[in-house]
């Protein structure tokens, strides 16, 4: 389990994390989104104990990694955004050293690496040299190295960056195969990563974390959305004595029309209803359509106030 609280990392006076809290269960299957600056590989530094926080703690099973690192990092595996490998060594000869890096004993190495060739499927290019092989190999080559020594906890930084789709999809179907075994976060800028592979997605904003959602809670929004012409102080009185709904709110008003959110436990059964109804009273029914709470429709509106941010800072420029 890992348990972050609080946590925040500035880099001078730039707050590139700040006040970051959560939790992960073992066998979860993360997605860290967000856009480029967003503070995903901060966050994940600071998960790996490569990078001390400014503030607030994180726990890997249980132990505290400011005062347990070494025991902690043994816990993780990680594939760093563009993972740093040496181009002369052979993919056995790489393996080889990363298991010493990581404790294993010259007893203990030869299953290790075995193993994790075969989980990434590198044994065709096991004696090959790494600066011969693909984008797409020397990423397995990167995840092989990060499950040698067989970590509860998987952390991968970009995994499919950089890969063609017929790579990609096999990252894909290798992160599924590892997800069996270990706990995975995965960051990524990439929308589809997360809808592809991941059971949870935090987005980050800003260096803030905007949401924390399973991916089946989205999408079960039972509300309405309707747009009129007609004003709250009318259409609020009538949407909410219509059967069936239990509360109507005003949204927001634009030169488009006023657009209302109406609760419901039934939108297939009401959304008629409430169409009748603004005709009898004489409305233009602008828009009427169940509230959108995809992962693509939150990650949009994280978008929009980064552009809203972005052209604020800039008019004050
Ligand atoms: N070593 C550093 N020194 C100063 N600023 C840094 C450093 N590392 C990152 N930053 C800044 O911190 C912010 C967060 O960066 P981070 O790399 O964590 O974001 P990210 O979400 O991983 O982005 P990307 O998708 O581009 O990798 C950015 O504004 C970045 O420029």
């Amino acid at each position: 389990m890992i348990e972050v609280h609080h946590l925040s990392r500035h880099y001078g006076a730039l707050k590139a994390v700040q006040d970051v809290s959560f939790s992960i269960n073992t066998g979860e299957i993360v997605g860290l989104l967000g856009h480029n600056g967003a503070g995903k590989t901060t966050i994940m530094k600071m998960l790996t104990g490569y990078l001390e926080p400014s503030a607030g703690t994180i726990r890997i099973d249980g132990l505290d990694i400011a005062e347990q690192r070494r025991a902690a990092q043994r816990q993780i595996g990680y594939l760093p955004e563009n993972c740093p490998l040496y181009p002369e060594m052979t993919v056995l000869d790489s393996l080889d050293y990363q298991a010493s890096l990581l404790g294993l004993t010259p007893a203990q190495r030869p299953v290790a690496i075995r193993r994790a060739v075969e989980r990434t499927e590198l044994g065709a290019k096991a004696t090959a040299t790494i600066g011969t092989l693909s984008r797409g190999y020397r990423q397995r080559v990167g995840v092989a190295q990060a499950i040698l020594h067989e970590p509860r906890i998987l952390i991968l930084d970009e995994p499919t960056n950089g890969l063609d789709p017929a790579q990609i999809q096999h990252m894909r179907a290798l992160v599924r195969e590892l997800a069996r075994d270990a706990t995975l976060i995965i960051s990524t800028h990439i929308l589809q990563e997360v809808e592809a592979v991941c059971g949870r997605v935090l987005i980050m904003r800003g260096g803030q974390l905007a949401l924390d959602s399973r991916l089946d809670a989205l999408g079960q929004q039972p509300r309405l959305v309707i747009t009129l012409d007609c004003a709250p102080d009318v259409a609020l009185p009538v949407l909410h004595a219509l059967d069936g709904i239990t509360a109507a709110t005003l949204l927001d008003a634009d030169d488009l029309g006023y657009r209302f959110a109406l609760e419901t436990a039934d939108a297939q059964t009401v959304a008629p209803r409430v169409a009748r109804a603004a005709c009898e009273h004489g409305w233009s029914l602008l828009g009427l359509e169940r509230e959108r709470h995809d992962l693509e429709a939150l990650f949009g509106a994280v978008t929009l106030e980064r552009m809203e941010l972005n052209s604020s800072l800039a008019t004050n420029a």
